[in-house]
């Protein structure tokens, strides 16, 4: 059965059997305005029946909104068989908000500094679901949704269909109407599915979160690493910067563990000559296991990554909500303790 939240316009007119304009007119009424199907204009009360007849309902329900000092908001969501997934709204400007989604409730890969990890896989979601929690949050809030990061809970490229379906939708003019450059798809380095993204063209932007750059430290860290190697990994973000320009890496910095010379070292030689964008985000410590550099460690690391990647943009990214765990790898789908 078909979900209506599910696709963009074409994908619905496709599944449905209808024309492409009034796919048009009723994603335009369930993604665009967040309303109902018998919502959509000017659409022949047979086909909105024959639609009707395809489709399934379903809808997420909030089970707690909380918000953090520096203006993140995270939403604990339920599915319709109850697994629990969270979304977090994080303000940019003063003027906008950028949604952060889950792709699957939990997470197979299991990252050792990450919450999510801890959970185990409880199941990919579908596309509508996590267009959804787009929808959710935008209704709840009065500045405009210009941007998504499928950074939440769960790793996209193992749902990489409902994934690139709900990006694709998202983005639809008639749908969430958000420039695809400002949707980003985060992977931990599921090596054959970023190949496969480059292969087919897509716009999103690739972020992949390397966290290490020396490859004992990064199977450590991250599991991942067993099963696509950084030297594949690299291999498949050189293909991808060749095609599509400077891919975004990610790099979780965890203090005495992948801030030292030796780290940006092995950073200044792997990545060499491929255009990147080093985006260093401080560990949210959820296990006590831990640490963030200080200041004075970041300084250091910051200047050895200047000599090692000499001309490649480094971005320190903020990573907010920390007090109500609504940071980068503190998803883990509990109410607030009370
Ligand atoms: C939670 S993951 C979800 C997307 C995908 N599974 C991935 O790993 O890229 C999003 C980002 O959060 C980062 N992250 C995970 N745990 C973190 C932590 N404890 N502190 C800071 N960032 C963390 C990941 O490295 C990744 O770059
Ligand atoms: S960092 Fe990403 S891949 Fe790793 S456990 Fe967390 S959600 Fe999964």
């Amino acid at each position: 059965m078909l979900h209506l939240a599910g696709q963009d316009s074409r994908g619905l007119a496709r599944k449905a059997g209808i024309s492409l304009d009034d796919a048009r007119r009723i994603t335009g009424a369930v993604i665009g305005r967040g309303g109902s199907l018998r919502e959509a204009r000017n659409v022949r009360r047979e086909v909105l029946d024959r639609v009707a007849a395809q489709t399934t309902p379903g809808e997420l329900t909030r089970i707690e909104a909380v918000d953090a000092q520096d203006g993140f908001r995270k939403y604990l969501l339920a599915l319709p068989d109850g697994a629990r997934i969270e979304a977090v709204r994080i303000p940019l400007y003063d003027t906008h908000h950028v949604v952060c989604v889950s792709s699957q409730a939990g997470c197979a890969l299991g990252c050792t500094f990450c919450a999510t990890g801890e959970l185990g896989l409880t199941r990919s979601l579908r596309s509508w679901e996590i267009v959804a929690q787009v929808l959710h949050v935008r209704a709840d809030s009065t500045r405009p949704v210009t941007g998504v990061v499928f950074m939440g809970q769960g790793e996209p490229f193992l749902n990489y269909d409902a994934v690139l379906e709900a990006a694709y939708a998202l983005c639809d003019p008639a749908g969430g109407r958000i420039d695809a450059r400002r949707i980003s798809i985060s992977t931990a380095g599921v090596v054959p599915m970023i190949r496969r993204y480059t292969a087919e063209g897509h716009k999103f932007r690739l972020c992949v979160s390397l966290t290490a750059a020396i490859p004992w430290k990064r199977r450590a860290l991250m599991p991942v690493e067993q099963g696509f190697p950084l030297d594949e990994l690299v291999d498949a973000i050189r293909e991808h910067a060749a095609v599509r320009g400077r891919v975004t890496l990610e790099y979780v910095m965890i203090a005495g563990v992948n801030v030292g010379p030796e780290d940006a070292a092995a950073l200044g030689q792997l990545l060499s000559g491929i255009p990147v964008r080093l985006n260093p985000i401080s560990v949210n410590d959820v296990t006590g296991r831990f640490r963030p550099p200080t200041e004075a460690e970041w300084n250091l690391f910051r200047d050895a990554l200047a000599r090692e990647l000499p001309g490649q943009p480094i971005v320190r990214r903020y990573s907010g909500g920390q007090d109500e765990h609504a940071a980068c790898g503190m998803l883990a789908s509990r109410a607030r303790e009370r």
